[in-house]
């Protein structure tokens, strides 16, 4: 970037800066004078011929505002690039936005506003003058606008006339901005159409600028290709749009902030007044305030209220924040297998940090592009994450940042590795500062050991801050519940006392002695206090202990067991169809709610979703109630719930079940019948291989299950393809490889090679290869998936009824998986045309390898190869398809045996479609809608559509192609 800059002598020079950082800089907007000749360029600099222009008034009116501002360097895009320079042009395109967004102040010389009223001319207000000025009306100047946080707007005489915060009204009724725009807010909060149209008909010199001007504001980018025109300047703009939004809609694995909305209300609402105390305590305070320290752990038993006390930090630091400093959070739950590991806290973190500041996201973009999605979700997902996390907290791009992370004990998948990430992050120099929350674990406090400059608070260790907050909260609750049950003051009293004695400095505990007092009657208050123990375990053994003694004992066991096992909350639905069938039992989804309140205090109902009341109780039951909720040990408590699961979806599963209807329909577009035929199965869908694993392997039951002939045999012979089409109906296609790739490893260490251990492998191919089609489009499973899939593939034999009646010639695939596309493999280099003769009989593909083969398109061999001995870019058939036209002569065919004769498609033929490829090449459309996923193997480099017929030549050589008819577009 060149800056300008004063000489010891005053002189005014140009000093270039190839690396970050730069030292503050004044930036210049204004519109260019008409005749550009009149500006400053970068040569005249070097030259030296500047002061005769007219465009150095504006250069001396920079300087001085800069200087009178304490800044060096300033900067204006008339002599600051090197035009005649192309690559620097080019370059300077692309970081403009980024130019201004970074300079300490923007100065505005708007050469059309005067306060001064001019002679013979009729006097208006500069505030007219400034709504009506041509700058409003420039492509280039609305980033100028945007992008810096700081914008002063002078006159023509250099008169100060405010600044975009004060004058944000005038700009609103100038431009249509908002004023949230204006104040900062990211421009990624508005959506695509407003900022398309706050450009509205500004104009640019030059046509493509149109688009190029908007880059920055849709935080794309998109170097200039002069020449290609407005329109595909345009169209370059909302591809880029479109990628980026896929890019962060894939990076989301969770949205943090609903986590923590949804967390703060199942915990009953956040209390400032009881984690203030945090904002004056000493360690906080200094790691706020110092640099140098980039770590505090904050660390306690449970229930004493870290997770609390993180989402008021939160809110605490957003207060004053305002869009300068980016907030980023995850909250682990080890009861939800979507937020109870590593990758998916760096997930959470960097798509938080991505939503407010956008500009981060070309790291995030460098591995998509190459991966999609899956670069998230494969096996090697942490190590892609965690290069984009570092490279993030190490850009000199990334504005001041909090990251938090609450509850590291309950990460249940990597938390050494996690562990060491972070004491690496925070050690390294880096804007980011972070918080960290987590029980007294010594796994946990051995690793954090080795960050250098780490500060820890321990609760334990600030008792009375916490006795005080504990206090504070146990007054609300009992204030609240004496409104709730009008207590008299008598009772408000016993129960205040009896909770400030025996709380021991434990929110939870408070928490859960009220919510067993509000299922108590005014009347009985004083005798059940007085058989509430203290601490949290006693109080768990007590509700232990009221659930066996009560009439529903067994069930209430059975559905705490259940709950306590399961990897994600249940549905009401979902527990119905998991738990053991009990005589006489009604099994409705309101006695299944009534019941579930019979469980102590263990379980909450939100949304007819099971909530474990705190993670505490959950683990108090697994840990210190195994022995009643499950009588006959986990094992076999797993095995039942795996025996069920199979159960409930051998019962569901079924052919399109949402009758979706249109083989294309996409899974974001699919309509969820009322009532759902999935609701009670989608946990089993998911989770049945988990339990399965879980089980006791070495028991009979598992190993029967896991036989030739037994249930998972009998479950994938008739249902493997429903069950992945309900995958993706389930949003869980990634969760479901890594299940099949246990059942993989389970079935190969432990079974002799069976015909069922046979059908499970092949399965796994079938699935790996498939997965991003099905994903994308549940129905491909009997389309694309089966058509792709080698011949001898034996779930695409046992499934055979269920291909596709509509494509007639199917694409020729290799008899095995190993081995793709042997038979129209042939040409070296890239195809770049194919053609059908006129019959449909045969098809030419021409490669850069030199050759043109001719193919039989029945049987898919090649019956000739013709050396050209120069690239031929146009094929065409003749009538007879006895000649080959190529942009180097006529070339004879020869007829392959018995071929057919010749008959022309007729497009008025019933069997006629409307076939196509979709620009994109990923689909094969009929009359419109998506048909036939197209693997990216055998995606086109070139293709050609011929009637029902569509032929395509990929970039690797191969040519495959397939016949449609009609049906294609009806309904399944
Ligand atoms: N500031 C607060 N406002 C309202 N309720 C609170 C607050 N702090 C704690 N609580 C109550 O105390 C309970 C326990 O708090 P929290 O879940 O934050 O503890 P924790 O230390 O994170 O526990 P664990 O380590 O077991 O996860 C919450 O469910 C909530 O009911």
């Amino acid at each position: 970037m060149h800056l300008l800059t004063h000489n010891p002598h005053g002189n005014l020079i140009v000093q270039t800066f190839t690396n970050e950082p730069l030292p503050p800089y004044a930036i210049l907007s204004h519109t260019w004078h008409e005749d550009n000749s009149q500006e400053v360029s970068f040569d005249d600099l070097q030259t030296g011929r500047v002061q005769q222009k007219h465009g150095y008034g504006k250069i001396r009116f920079c300087e001085r505002q800069a200087v009178a501002d304490g800044l060096r360097h300033f900067w204006i895009d008339t002599c600051c690039i090197n035009k005649s320079d192309k690559a620097e042009e080019s370059q300077a395109i692309q970081s403009m936005f980024r130019w201004y967004r970074n300079a300490a102040r923007c100065y505005v010389h708007l050469s059309d506003v005067s306060v001064k009223p001019k002679r013979d001319q009729d006097v208006i207000s500069w505030e007219t003058a400034f709504r009506k000025s041509r700058w409003f009306t420039r492509g280039w100047t609305l980033q100028e606008l945007l992008a810096p946080s700081k914008v002063e707007f002078f006159s023509e005489e250099e008169h100060k006339l405010g600044d975009k915060e004060t004058l944000k009204e005038q700009i609103r009724r100038a431009t249509g901005i908002p004023s949230a725009a204006l104040e900062g807010v990211p421009l990624s909060e508005f959506t695509v159409e407003d900022r398309f149209r706050w450009k509205g008909d500004r104009e640019t010199t030059r046509e493509e600028d149109g688009a190029y001007s908007l880059q920055g504001i849709f935080d794309v980018n998109l170097a200039p290709l002069y020449g290609e025109g407005a329109v595909g300047a345009f169209e370059r703009l909302k591809r880029a749009i479109s990628q980026l939004a896929q890019c962060i809609s894939d990076l989301r694995g969770t949205n943090p902030r609903d986590d923590k909305k949804r967390i703060q209300d199942t915990k009953g609402g956040l209390l400032e007044d009881a984690y203030r105390w945090i904002l004056s305590n000493e360690t906080f305070r200094r790691w706020h305030s110092d640099l140098q320290s980039p770590l505090l752990w904050i660390k306690g038993d449970p229930g004493k209220g870290k997770t609390m006390l993180l989402c008021g930090i939160i809110n605490e630091l957003e207060k004053p924040a305002a869009y300068t400093v980016n907030i980023s959070y995850f909250f682990f739950q080890a009861t939800d297998s979507r937020i109870n590991n590593a990758v998916a806290a760096l997930r959470g973190l960097l798509y938080l940090l991505v939503i407010q500041q956008p500009s981060l996201i070309s790291h995030v973009r460098k591995h998509h592009d190459q991966g999609g999605k899956t670069v998230f979700e494969d096996a090697n997902a942490w190590i892609a994450l965690t290069e984009i996390f570092t490279d993030i907290l190490q850009s000199p791009d990334l504005e001041p940042t909090f990251l938090v992370v609450d509850a590291l004990d309950e990460c249940a998948t990597n938390l050494p590795k996690l562990l060491d990430f972070l004491v690496k992050s925070s050690s390294a120099h880096s804007k980011a500062k972070w918080i960290i929350s987590s029980r007294n674990r010594f796994l946990i406090e051995e690793r954090l050991e080795q960050a250098g400059r780490k500060a820890r608070l321990s609760l334990e260790l600030n008792a009375d801050s916490v006795s005080t907050a504990v206090r504070a909260f146990i007054g609300y609750k009992v204030d609240q519940l004496t409104g709730q049950k009008r207590y008299d003051d008598r009772t408000r009293q016993a129960v205040l006392a009896h909770l400030e004695l025996n709380a021991n400095d434990t929110f939870l505990w408070v928490a859960l002695v009220c919510l067993d007092l509000a299922g108590t009657s005014k009347r009985h208050v004083r005798r059940k206090l007085e058989s509430i123990p203290a601490g949290l375990d006693s109080l768990y053994e007590r509700m232990m202990r009221q659930v066996s003694e009560s009439d529903d004992a067994e069930v209430c066991k059975q559905i705490l067991g259940v709950s306590s096992l399961a990897y994600r909350p249940l549905k009401l639905a979902e527990l119905g169809a998991l738990r053991e069938p009990l005589d006489g039992l009604v099994e409705d989804a309101e006695s299944l709610s009534e019941l579930v309140s019979l469980c102590g205090s263990f379980l909450t109902l939100r949304d007819r979703t099971i909530y474990f009341v705190h993670q505490s109780a959950k683990d108090f039951l697994l840990a210190k109630a195994a022995n009643k909720v499950f009588p006959s040990g986990t094992g076999v408590a797993h095995h039942g719930v795996f025996t069920r699961s199979l159960e409930i979806l051998s019962r569901t599963l079924r052919r399109d079940i949402y009758k979706l209807k249109a083989f294309g329909c996409l899974v974001g577009e699919a309509q969820q019948p009322d009532p759902d035929p999935l609701a009670a199965a989608r946990y089993s869908c998911v989770y049945w291989i988990d339990h399965l694993r879980d089980s006791n392997l070495l028991s009979s039951m598992s190993h029967e299950a896991l036989q030739h002939g037994g249930i998972v045999d009998i479950f994938f012979r008739s249902k493997f393809l429903y069950w992945l089409e309900a995958l993706s109906l389930c949003a869980s296609i990634p969760k479901g490889v890594v299940s099949m790739t246990n059942l993989h490893l389970l079935i190969q260490n432990k079974h002799e090679p069976t015909s069922f251990t046979e059908f499970l492998y092949d399965a796994h191919r079938f699935f790996l290869y498939h997965k991003s089609a099905i994903e994308t489009s549940p129905l491909q499973a009997y389309v694309s998936a089966l058509l792709f899939s080698p011949l001898n593939s034996k779930v695409r034999r046992q499934f055979q009824h269920e291909e596709p009646d509509w494509i007639t010639v199917k694409p020729v695939i290799s008899s095995s998986w190993s081995a793709c596309m042997q038979t129209l493999e042939g040409h070296s280099g890239y195809v770049k045309s194919v053609v059908f003769s006129h019959d449909s009989t045969r098809l030419a593909s021409a490669s850069f390898d030199n050759t043109v083969k001719i193919w039989d398109a029945s049987s898919g061999a090649c019956v000739q190869t013709l050396t050209v001995g120069t690239c031929i870019q146009n094929l065409s058939f003749d009538s007879t398809g006895s000649h080959l036209y190529t942009d180097i002569g006529k070339i004879a065919i020869i007829s392959p045996p018995n071929s057919q004769p010749i008959t022309i498609t007729d497009p008025q033929h019933p069997d006629f479609c409307d076939i196509g490829v979709e620009p994109g090449g990923i689909w094969i459309t009929c009359s419109g809608k998506n048909v036939l996923w197209v693997p990216s193997e055998y995606r086109r480099w070139c293709s050609l559509v011929h009637g029902n017929r569509v032929g395509i030549g990929t970039g690797s050589g191969k040519v495959w192609f397939c016949n449609l008819t009609a049906k294609a577009d009806k309904s399944i």
